[in-house]
């Protein structure tokens, strides 16, 4: 049977050849997704993740298509640490990103730096500002982000969903707390997969070799089950791939061109 022509909504695979190139095209692919989102309401709702993606939306600064007062931005998960901890993410995306654009501080959620004693209180309360932006209006059973940005790690997370842990299976909560992260420091908070899987659009950055072994498995054998594998948008969401050549030298599963 052809694999050359995937289904309806299945997932997007982008390979670049280089990191200039892919994150051009990552700055071209979020500033669509802003445009729509910013016509049809008037604000754009995007969750970061942390590892390289900071530094690889780089594209966006100075870009003139960026429309930063209507961003309103979350984290995918964050560490439970001060933010201006070197392991905090908002410290990477501030540093990498939000500290040369023009974008109102009041409209990037972090997590409350007075909760960091205390993780069932600072998880609650992450969601409670996921509630405030989504809850009201949609009456919806979770949130539907515009855009979820998405790192993969060697060993298949994503998120803070690691690999055998009991947060794979959450299917109430928004945002949930853990104390045994595998990958320091252990203490994080993350979205689950119900509100990742709601999003409208959700895109993977998973450049380089090191990822190459994991890539193939995620996306040519998606029923080992691995955490950045159960990433399915529910329909009509679209989950794309933004990768390198180096990180997609193994997987059988066919490249789409990048266009707009
Ligand atoms: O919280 C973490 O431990 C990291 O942020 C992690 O989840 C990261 O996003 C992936 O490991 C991908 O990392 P790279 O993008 O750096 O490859």
């Amino acid at each position: 049977m052809s694999t050359t022509h995937p289904p309806p909504n299945a997932p997007v695979l982008l390979s670049f050849a280089n990191t200039d190139a892919l994150v051009e095209s990552l700055a071209e692919f979020v500033t669509k997704a802003q445009r729509e989102a910013i016509d049809k309401k008037g604000k754009f709702t995007i969750a970061l993740s942390g590892g390289s993606l900071p530094k690889l939306l780089r594209g966006l600064i100075g870009n003139t298509a960026v429309r930063w007062k209507n961003w309103h931005v979350y984290y995918v998960d964050e560490r439970v640490v001060p933010l201006d901890d070197p392991d905090s993410n908002h410290r990477s995306c501030t540093e990498h990103l939000f500290s040369k654009v023009d974008i109102p501080r009041e409209q990037i959620y972090t997590i409350d730096p007075n909760l960091l004693d205390d993780l069932d209180e600072l998880a609650d309360s992450y969601e409670k500002e996921l509630i405030r932006e989504f809850a009201q209006k949609d009456a919806a059973r979770f949130p539907v982000f515009d855009l979820i940005l998405l790192g993969m790690g060697p060993d298949g997370h994503t998120a803070s969903l690691f690999p055998g842990h009991e947060l794979l299976s959450e299917g109430d909560r928004w945002v949930a707390y853990l104390e045994d992260s595998p990958k320091p420091p252990p203490k994080r908070i993350t979205f689950t997969y119900p509100v990742i899987n709601h999003a409208s659009r959700i895109a993977f950055v998973a450049a380089g070799a090191e990822k190459a072994e994991t890539l193939r498995q995620i996306l040519d054998h998606p029923e080992t089950g691995l955490p950045a594998a159960r990433v399915k948008p529910v329909f009509p969401g679209q989950l794309f791939w933004f990768s390198d050549d180096a990180a997609t030298a193994l997987v059988s599963y066919p490249k789409t061109p990048f266009k707009l």
